[in-house]
């Protein structure tokens, strides 16, 4: 088979992870292997408590591995000083907190703070690399107006500007789309993935946002309790059903065919005639009405939109559930 070769940022070998309380030892993650590669955009995806943060920790040198080792550049992340590490690797926190007075720019020239020192003179270089980061993500005309007078996703954009500017090899990003629209989630994880391919940064992101992932990650890093980490395409995790790993119950299961999550269909012993699409959408309020047995079959058409039913016809699915139930 054919061997491609991808440039290698960060790698974790057999690492093991936990914390201790009182001398009492909780390992969270175990025998764990990765590879972070420039020029992707990777999503770090799995359930709640599973160890997600806990990684990042570690990538960020804040916690210490109980076993194995994460090498950045061939030299394990311990070796590094917090000001070394700080010039490789950029992270952009779920809640930041940052004076709201504080304007775009400001934000954004921290980033430069590895560099400066907590002078914060920018140099001429150091304020192209501002303005660069800046337009890079789209807000140039932001420079003036403060954190506390834009909105959600403009100041996520910000915080990832202010990322840029760090201008390391590595920016890691905990749930970024956390608290925005559906809009903003899709364009803040777009501008991601442009970042990484134009850039050739490797970019990590925390995210539950399963349907915003495979639609712009490049790779997925799935973690489960007990497993190793899978990493892989989007795509190819989806066709070998790996993506399920991220359900441990089998109420749910991966739709091949509408690209998401949904729950298992209960035994139902009705028909639906009509087009496809519609056929679908009637299927589900029945399913999700609870009703699973039918003695007539219902048909659907569109323009107009009627449902038929025995000899009634009803105009919406609420009418027709109300009618069945
Ligand atoms: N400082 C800590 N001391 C002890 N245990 C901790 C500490 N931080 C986290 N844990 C435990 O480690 C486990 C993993 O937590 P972690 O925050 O890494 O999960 P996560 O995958 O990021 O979860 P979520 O998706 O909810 O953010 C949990 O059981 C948690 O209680």
């Amino acid at each position: 088979m054919m061997q491609y070769s991808q440039s290698t940022a960060l790698s974790g070998n057999s690492l093991s992870l936990g914390y201790t309380h009182q001398k009492v030892k909780k390992e969270i993650l175990s025998e764990l292997d990765f590879t972070l590669f420039s020029g992707e955009l990777t999503c770090l995806l799995g359930p709640n408590g599973v160890g997600k943060s806990t990684l990042i920790k570690a990538i960020l040198g804040q916690i210490h591995p109980w076993k194995g080792s994460i090498q950045l550049d061939q030299r394990s992340i311990i070796d590094y000083s917090v000001e070394e590490l700080a010039k490789q690797i950029a992270v952009v926190l779920t809640d930041p907190v940052f004076p709201g007075n504080m304007t775009v720019g400001q934000l954004v020239a921290l980033g430069r703070t590895p560099y400066t020192g907590w002078s914060g003179k920018l140099n001429p270089a150091d304020r192209d690399i501002v303005e660069k980061a800046l337009s890079d993500t789209k807000i140039t005309y932001l420079r003036e107006e403060r954190l506390s007078e834009i909105s959600d996703g403009q100041r996520q954009k910000a915080m990832i500007a202010r990322a840029l500017a760090q201008d390391g090899q590595v920016m890691i990003l905990d749930e970024p789309t956390a608290h925005l629209d559906l809009v903003n989630r899709f364009e803040i994880m777009s501008l991601l993935r442009e970042i990484a391919h134009s850039q050739q940064k490797a970019i990590l992101v925390v995210t539950h946002d399963l349907d915003i992932a495979i639609e712009t990650a490049d790779r997925f890093w799935l973690l489960n309790c007990g497993t190793p980490l899978i990493s892989g395409k989007p795509e190819d995790l989806i066709l070998s059903s790996q993506i399920n790993q991220l359900l441990p119950s089998n109420r749910y299961r991966f739709s091949l065919t509408r690209g998401r999550m949904e729950a298992e269909e209960p035994n139902i012993n009705f028909e639906i005639k009509g087009p496809q699409e519609l056929v679908f959408w009637v299927k589900k309020a029945l399913i999700k009405a609870g009703i699973q047995n039918l003695d007539s079959e219902v048909s659907v058409s569109k323009e107009p939109f009627l449902i038929r039913y025995k000899d009634k016809e009803f105009c919406t699915l609420q009418e027709l559930v109300i009618f069945l139930k």
